[in-house]
């Protein structure tokens, strides 16, 4: 088994994370979390998505933070822009990347975007050509490709369906991602093996939410296949408004210490991202989910 011996890892927590809060979480709290997110060394940090605020109104200040962030050089911005509505409203504020986001399960499309996959291709492809006409990335998310909150199991075949659209309209690389949390490890493989048919290995990255407790193992288990890209949430921030019950993704704290441990490099200092985690959790009047960062900060305190 040959591990990488660097991984990049995506902080989606301002974006993933903090979508799903009922309460709202002041604009200046979250350029400040960025802020802390670059100084703590993430080199890629998904910012906030440009959807309908009457389906995602947390996200309704997405100019205003996109415009208050004082950027790092060699830091990658991106936002979820789902049609070219949302695309022609993050343009001015010049992301990085821009993120398609699909669904393996025809439910959960429905649900999350209001269209059916085939549908979600047909909005996303103008969307993917302005962006590169721009000269900016594009990214794929993939719902569900392990389970859906609808439909159950999600069989490997549809991975590979949803890939081979997002590879035909020109989308540069994608996320495998378990929305709900349910994938073990050869369930997870077999995703990331379903879409190896479309994209290298170096353009599929690993978007895994811990509900079940499985996604350090997960993120394990995709690196045993070759990935060496993860997406994840400080503090362990988040879930989706339409995957009830799904709690955040794995916290990066636990996933940086797992990889410092294995002597993987990261770019990132964990005592500095304990403290960004802590910062939004004490924001939000919340325990931090990282145990990493609770067993760091118990440490600290003596
Ligand atoms: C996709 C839409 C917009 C379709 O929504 P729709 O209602 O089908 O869209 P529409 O084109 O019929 O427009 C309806 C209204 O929405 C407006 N509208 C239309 N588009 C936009 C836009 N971009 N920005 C702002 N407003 C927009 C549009 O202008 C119109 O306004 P009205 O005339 O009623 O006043 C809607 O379903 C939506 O916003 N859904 C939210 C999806 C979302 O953000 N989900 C969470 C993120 S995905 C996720 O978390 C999973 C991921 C990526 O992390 C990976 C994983 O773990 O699985």
């Amino acid at each position: 088994m040959t591990l990488p011996s660097k991984v990049q890892i995506i902080d989606v927590g301002p974006r993933d994370g903090l979508q799903n809060e009922k309460q709202p979480v002041p604009a200046a709290i979250k350029i400040e979390l960025v802020h802390k997110l670059q100084e703590a060394g993430l080199q890629e940090i998904e910012v906030t998505s440009f959807v309908s605020p009457k389906w995602v109104p947390q996200m309704g200040d997405n100019a205003q933070v996109m415009a208050g962030i004082a950027r790092k050089a060699g830091v990658r911005y991106s936002v979820l822009t789902p049609n070219m509505k949302g695309f022609e409203a993050a343009l001015p504020t010049r992301p990085d990347e821009i993120v398609v986001f699909g669904s393996a399960s025809e439910a959960f499309s429905q649900k999350n975007i209001n269209c059916s996959i085939a549908e979600s291709i047909e909005r996303f492809a103008p969307v993917v050509e302005a962006a590169l006409a721009q000269g900016m990335a594009v990214r794929g998310a993939m719902s569900c490709t392990v389970g859906c909150p609808y439909e159950g199991d999600i069989a490997p075949e549809k991975v590979a369906y949803l890939a081979s659209l997002m590879k035909e309209i020109g989308v540069q690389r994608v996320d495998v991602a378990d929305t709900i949390g349910v994938g073990t490890p050869r369930k997870v493989q077999a995703a990331i093996e379903a879409t190896l048919g479309y994209y290298d290995i170096a353009h599929i990255s690993g978007h895994f939410h811990d509900t079940y407790g499985q996604a350090l193992a997960n993120t394990l288990a995709a690196m045993e296949v070759g990935v060496s890209n993860f997406q994840s949430s400080v503090a362990g921030l988040g879930g989706c408004p339409y995957a009830k019950g799904a709690t955040g993704n794995v916290a990066t704290e636990d996933v940086v210490y797992m990889l410092h441990g294995m002597d993987i490099e990261t770019g990132i200092d964990l005592d500095k991202l304990v403290d960004a985690g802590q910062f939004i959790s004490e924001h939000l009047g919340r325990k931090n989910q990282s145990r990493v960062a609770v067993a760091l900060l118990n440490k600290r305190a003596g």
